[in-house]
């Protein structure tokens, strides 16, 4: 999804589950039934229902496919999401963090060392939590009891950001993982009906990778961030929940219906630009005027009822509005899709499923976060030969003679000397 992998995983029967089971896990399609079939592709599909099957997939693989490339990603100095979503109980927290014995996306992706290489680099680490549409720190343990919600800004060209949320040095994995450890056991859990230490948050834990580097012989930083996001299950409402049950679940709803409105407009925009684009390439290759009159559909204003980008309405929702880099914009993002093999799911499953379809859809532009005045130089560099090959050919065009090439050639050194001062 968003130029990267978009992958659903589904998890092991719970005992509420097995009853009126209709679990079917062919992959050859219904055969003579008469059952509707649904068709989604997704880049990766994982099954991990029983760890008997030959074709189970562990937490090994799923970190060799996924958290491998989050980590490619980060060392070349791109922005990197992760995050995981599908209803209450089908497996987004194992995926994410783990268990003791299973270890998930997150502590895999914290072993650091692995990223250094030959270069300098400094890492620092936050853990938040958005509960009831609040931002709490998790890495401030007792202390952020006593403070009110933290607030979430937006610088204009950073974008948004949670003003005082502690960062942290760390220099190893065990740091790390010590890190992830103390804010797990700080975030907010309930038991639901249908699961017991349900995830009563969206917990977002940022790892953000500083690289020292030599460009052209000049000192410069990568700075890439990896956003690894744990998304509250969205839920139905069970009437014989306690009011901070219903308040939760209705504030978890809430923000996963603008995580998906968010989707479905930057899907829809992703498509009208790629069909714009080919219009735009049919146009400029054919002769035929009408065609180029539907490119207009993507100038946003005015024009005549020509289709418009829709507006992203990332604010309305804490969660979209922090993940705005990585939903739309510069950022490798992959999203999991978690889904339970229960027929008792099966319209979960299916939102679920239209969800990340949905996502697959979008199409983000990420590019390396180099240092601001290295790329400047650069961009200069590159404007100096560009400028000296348009001089070249003009002065090849305008005085071809080869008796004069060697007056033309000092001439022409000059100027671009003077370029070089400038
Ligand atoms: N692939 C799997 N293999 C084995 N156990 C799993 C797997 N996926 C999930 N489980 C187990 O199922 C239970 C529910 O999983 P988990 O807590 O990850 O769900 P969740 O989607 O995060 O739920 P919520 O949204 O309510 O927080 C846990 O006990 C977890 O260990």
């Amino acid at each position: 999804y968003i130029g990267s992998p978009l992958l659903v995983r589904n998890r092991s029967l719970a005992q509420y589950e097995s009853k009126g089971l209709f679990l079917d896990g062919r992959q050859d399609g219904p055969g003579e039934s008469r059952e509707k079939v649904l068709e989604f592709g997704f880049d990766y599909c994982y099954w991990s229902v029983a760890p008997e099957e030959s074709h189970y997939a562990s937490q090994e693989e799923v970190f060799q496919d996924l958290g491998v490339t989050v980590l490619a990603g980060a060392s070349e100095g791109y922005n990197v999401c992760l995050f995981a979503y599908g209803q209450t109980g089908t497996g987004k927290t194992y995926t994410m963090m783990g268990t003791l014995d299973s270890m998930g996306l997150t502590p895999r992706i914290c072993q650091v060392r692995k990223w250094s290489y030959n270069s300098v680099y400094r890492v620092l680490v936050s853990f938040l939590e958005i509960y009831n549409e609040r931002v709490r720190d998790l890495l401030r343990g007792r202390e952020q009891k006593k403070k009110p919600s933290l607030r979430v800004r937006e610088h204009p060209e950073k974008g948004p950001y949670v003003q005082d949320l502690s960062q942290h040095v760390v220099s190893d994995y065990k740091q790390a993982v010590d890190l992830l450890e103390e804010g797990i056991a700080n975030r907010i859990t309930a038991a639901t009906h249908i699961h017991d230490a349900s995830s009563r948050s969206h917990a977002i834990f940022t790892i953000q990778y500083t690289q020292a580097i030599l460009e052209n012989n000049l000192p410069s930083e990568i700075v890439s961030k990896i956003n690894l996001v744990d998304l509250a299950g969205s839920e139905r409402a069970d009437p014989h929940y306690c009011r901070d049950r219903l308040t939760e679940g209705s504030n978890i709803n809430k923000s996963l219906v603008t995580l998906g409105i968010v989707i479905s407009a930057l899907a829809q925009n992703s498509q009208m630009s790629s069909s714009c684009q080919s219009i735009n390439s049919v146009a400029s290759e054919g002769e035929g005027s009408g065609v180029a009159s539907h490119t207009s559909c993507l100038s946003g204003g005015g024009g005549g009822g020509g289709r418009r980008h829709c507006f992203i309405p990332y604010r309305d929702s804490v969660l979209t509005w922090l993940l705005k880099d990585s939903l739309g914009g510069n950022a490798k993002t992959i999203m999991i899709a978690t889904v339970s093999p229960s027929s008792s799911s099966y319209n979960e499953t299916l939102s679920t499923l239209h969800y990340a379809a949905h996502a697959r859809n979008i199409v983000n532009k990420p590019r390396v976060n180099e240092d601001a005045s290295v790329r400047l130089i650069r961009e200069l560099r590159e404007e100096i030969d560009r400028l000296k090959s348009m001089l070249l050919s003009f002065q090849m065009q305008r005085n071809p003679s080869p008796s004069l090439s060697d007056q033309r050639d000092g001439s022409l050194s000059d100027i671009v000397n003077e370029l070089k001062v400038e």
